[in-house]
């Protein structure tokens, strides 16, 4: 058996980085991970994805040039091909950049393979056994398929698979309406697919308040996709030339079908009961405020505790244990302001409570909302779809939450998320001076127009 002084299994967006920080405190720490280094995001989430979006932009914008002037003759053709290489080299590029870095860690033993436990302070992979008396769990999810009529009789695609495609499908069908969904179903159409998506739930993102999932639902149709929600029944069947999927409501004449339903965690395979580690329903690993288990010098980082599902959330668990064990410091998953994007175009960016959450908690609430066609950059750029949102407390004058659906939302979000996280109150914000011409630069007016609901 080997000893080490902690054991780190899963090599994604938490552990990595724990593990690195650890070895420079002179510990000798093994690093498990069964597929490849940087995880999810790197390999099938974030990096490809984001980096697809940014082909499907390009198309789009291509498409619509001569609105501005800009006249590209002939038809905009889009090699998936090099679209898929593009986000492979992304990929490689980052998942190459961890490798040599760790290559070169004294300390450091990277091991591939499933590690399973066998007891609290012992794990096997490879047919050996290591053991250490902190063992930190950072194994992240993958995607829920649903058990729905026909399904194991077509050859579907799942967010993994479909990041390998370099064909573009005729028509393809996404199940689920919610962030993997959405994303790859606008990027698709934006190769050229005809798209239909099919959620069960009443509403497109249905996370998100109803005007902002209406908003979502309008920039997606207008660029051609075909939307069902409130949807039962779904069944497949093959048919001559691809997948028809049959609902109550519709028959979709399918080449392909994404399934985009959720994720769950991967601790069913960890061996949790001969730790005696407790995970909940889900699956999810139950952890307290400072990520621990209940199981003595064991830890659980990232999407297999349940507390988020995005990279910023598990590398902020990264941030917490760190900080926690390494620097003697008291940090709190509960004192974390959950922030995220969806990755359509006008990208969404959130953060904190939506209308709805704030409504339900009881406070006394103020609220403002600013169309984008009512700001000068999103104007000039030609990029009018969306809306600003953002709910603060009439008593203690605090911003509780705020939606950014436009042009560059994602990044505009920043200056809300910094002055949840510093505790600022909105009228201190009002004074502010934004530089013009920027979308941000309507964040004080959103301010100073917040009233009482
Ligand atoms: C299509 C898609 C797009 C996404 N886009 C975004 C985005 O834009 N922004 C964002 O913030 N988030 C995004 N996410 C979510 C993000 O990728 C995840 O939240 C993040 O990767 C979670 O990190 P993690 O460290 O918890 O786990 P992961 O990154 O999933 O890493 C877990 C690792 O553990 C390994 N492992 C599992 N079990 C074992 C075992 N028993 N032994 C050894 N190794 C094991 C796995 O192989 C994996 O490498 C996206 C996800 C998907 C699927
Ligand atoms: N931009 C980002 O940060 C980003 C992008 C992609 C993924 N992610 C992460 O990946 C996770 C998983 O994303 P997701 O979109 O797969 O899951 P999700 O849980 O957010 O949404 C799943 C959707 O599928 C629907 N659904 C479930 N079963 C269905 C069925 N049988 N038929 C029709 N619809 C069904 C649900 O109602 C829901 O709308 C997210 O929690 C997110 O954290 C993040």
């Amino acid at each position: 058996m080997k000893s080490f002084d902690a054991i780190v299994i899963g090599g994604g967006q938490a552990g990595p980085f724990l593990a690195a920080r650890m070895v420079e405190k002179g510990m000798k720490v093994a690093l498990i991970e069964r597929k490849f280094l940087g995880g999810t995001c790197v390999n099938a989430g974030c990096m490809p994805t984001k980096t697809l979006v940014a082909s499907a932009r390009a198309a789009y914008v291509a498409r619509n040039s001569a609105v501005y002037g800009v006249n590209i003759p002939g038809e905009i053709a889009i090699d998936m091909k090099v679209v898929r290489a593009r986000a492979e080299t992304v990929t490689m590029n980052a998942r190459n950049g961890l490798i040599g870095w760790f290559a070169g860690m004294d300390g450091m033993t990277v091991i591939y393979g499933h590690a399973r436990f066998e007891d609290p302070k012992t794990v096997s992979v490879n047919g050996e056994t290591l053991t250490a008396p902190r063992i930190f769990l950072n194994v992240g999810a993958r995607p829920v398929i649903p058990d729905l009529p026909g399904i194991n009789d077509i050859d579907y695609l799942t967010s993994t698979s479909i990041i390998h495609l370099d064909t573009l499908p005729r028509h393809l069908a996404v199940i689920g309406g919610s962030y993997i969904g959405l994303e790859f179903a606008q990027m698709y159409r934006r190769f050229g697919a005809e798209v239909s998506v099919i959620e069960h739930g009443p509403k497109l993102a249905s996370r998100e308040d109803e005007d902002i999932s209406d908003a979502i639902a309008d920039v997606l149709r207008s660029e051609g996709i075909d939307i069902h929600t409130g949807v039962s029944d779904i069944a497949f069947a093959r048919s001559s030339d691809g997948i028809t999927v049959a609902t109550d409501s519709a028959r979709i004449d399918a080449s392909h079908v994404l399934i985009a339903t959720g994720r769950k965690p991967n601790t069913d395979d960890l061996g949790l009961d001969a730790a005696g580690v407790i995970s909940d329903k889900h699956g999810y690993i139950t952890v307290d405020d400072r990520l621990a288990t209940n199981v003595d010098g064991i830890w659980a980082l990232g999407d297999c505790n349940g507390h988020g599902a995005f990279t910023h959330t598990s590398y902020n668990d990264f941030e917490i244990a760190a900080a926690n064990l390494l620097d003697g410091a008291d940090r709190k998953l509960s004192s974390r302001i959950l922030a995220y994007a969806l990755y359509i175009d006008p990208p969404l960016g959130r953060v904190g409570m939506t209308e709805k959450q704030a409504r339900a908690s009881g406070r006394k609430i103020m609220i403002s909302t600013r169309p984008m066609s009512r700001v000068g950059r999103a104007n000039e750029r030609g990029e009018t779809k969306g809306f600003m949102k953002v709910i603060a407390d009439a008593e203690t004058k605090k911003i509780l939450g705020a939606a950014i659906l436009g042009i560059e939302g994602d990044e505009v979000i920043h200056g809300i998320i910094d002055a949840m996280n510093a505790g600022t109150t909105y009228p201190a914000l009002q004074w502010s001076v934004p530089i013009h011409p920027t979308v941000s630069e309507l964040i004080p007016t959103v301010l100073g127009d917040l009233k009482p609901v």
